[in-house]
C-alpha cells in the first residue's frame, strides 16, 4: 500500500490498521451510508461524531461486520484489516470480531460469573490449553480494564451484579480477553455517570498502547479529551477526518464548523 497523503501530513501505510474504500451501507432500501473513504491508525484513538442518524454506529459496525447480524443490511465497498479484506468470503466474522473486538453502549454481561464473562472469548477461541493460562488471562484482562482490585475477591458472582460502570469495565474486559488489535466502543458511556465515564475514559488512554481504539460519541467534549484523530459524519458521508485539535479548533468544512459550534445536531 502507498503512503497516505493528508491535508495535515502524510501516513505512512504501516500506521494504517483499518482502511474503507468506497464503504456503502444499505439496510433495505435505505442507503444510509456512502462513499465512506478513512484510514485506521494503529495505537490510536479515531472518535466518530456527528448529528444522531448520520451513520456513526452504522459504520462502525461495518468495521467487524456486526452489521452482518441484521436482517435487510447490505455493506459494500472494501474494508481491508491490516490490507486483508475483511469482506472476503474466507473470513470467518467470528475470528474477525476476536481480532476487532466491541464495547456498546449499555454493559451487557452474559448472565455468568464475573470470571465466566472474561473466560468465554479464550475458551470458544481455544487462545489457552490449561485452567491456570485462562485464569492468568482473565486476571491480566481485568488488570488492564482497572477492575481486577474491585472483582478479585468475588471472581464467582455475577457479572450482573456489579455497578453500571464496573460493568462495563466488565465488558471491556471481555472484549480484550482474546487480544483484539482493534477496539469499537459505540457510546461506551452514555449510560454511565461522571465518575464512571472518567475512569472508562482513562482506560481508553491507557488501551491505545496496545490497540487501536475506535469510540463513537455524541460529546464533543469526550471527543477532545480522549481522541487524537476525528472523523466528522453528516447526513450519511464522511465529511472530514483529521487530527482532533484540527477538527475542533480549525475545520475545513463549513458542515463541520456549524456542527461544532452547536448550529447543526
Ligand atoms: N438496524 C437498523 N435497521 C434499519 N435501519 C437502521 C438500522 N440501524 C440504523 N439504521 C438507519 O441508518 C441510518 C444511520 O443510523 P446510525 O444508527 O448508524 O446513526 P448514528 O449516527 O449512529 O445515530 P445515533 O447517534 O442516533 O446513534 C439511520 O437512517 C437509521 O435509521
Amino acid at each position: 500500500m502507498d503512503d497516505i497523503r493528508y491535508a495535515d501530513r502524510i501516513v505512512s501505510a504501516d500506521e494504517v490498521k483499518i482502511a474503507a474504500r468506497k464503504a456503502q451501507v444499505y439496510y433495505g432500501t435505505n442507503h444510509a451510508l456512502r462513499d465512506v473513504d478513512v484510514d485506521i491508525l494503529g495505537k490510536t484513538v479515531t472518535a466518530f461524531i456527528g448529528p444522531s442518524g448520520c451513520g456513526k454506529s452504522t459504520f462502525l459496525r461495518c468495521l467487524n461486520r456486526m452489521n452482518d447480524t441484521i436482517p435487510g443490511c447490505r455493506v459494500e465497498g472494501k474494508i481491508t484489516l491490516d490490507g486483508q479484506d475483511i469482506y472476503d468470503a474466507r473470513v470467518d466474522p467470528v475470528q474477525l470480531r476476536a481480532k476487532v473486538g466491541m464495547v456498546f453502549q449499555k454493559p451487557n454481561p452474559f448472565p455468568k460469573s464475573i470470571y465466566d464473562n472474561v473466560a468465554y472469548g479464550p475458551r470458544i477461541h481455544g487462545l489457552a490449553r490449561s485452567k491456570a493460562e485462562i485464569d492468568e488471562i482473565v486476571e491480566s484482562a481485568l488488570r488492564r480494564a482497572a477492575l481486577w482490585n474491585e472483582a478479585k475477591d468475588r471472581l464467582s458472582s455475577p457479572g450482573t451484579g456489579l455497578s453500571g460502570g464496573q460493568q462495563q469495565r466488565l465488558c471491556i474486559a471481555r472484549a480484550i480477553a482474546t487480544s483484539p488489535e482493534v477496539l469499537l466502543m459505540d457510546e461506551p458511556c452514555s449510560a454511565l455517570d461522571p465518575i464512571a465515564t472518567a475512569q472508562i475514559e482513562e482506560l481508553i488512554d491507557e488501551l491505545r498502547a496496545q490497540f487501536s481504539v475506535v469510540i463513537v460519541t455524541h460529546s464533543m467534549q469526550q471527543a477532545a479529551r480522549v481522541s487524537q484523530r476525528t472523523a466528522f459524519f453528516h447526513l450519511g458521508r464522511l465529511v472530514e477526518y483529521g487530527e482532533t485539535g484540527q477538527i475542533f479548533t480549525n475545520p475545513r468544512d463549513p458542515r463541520t464548523e456549524s456542527y461544532i459550534s452547536g448550529r447543526i445536531g
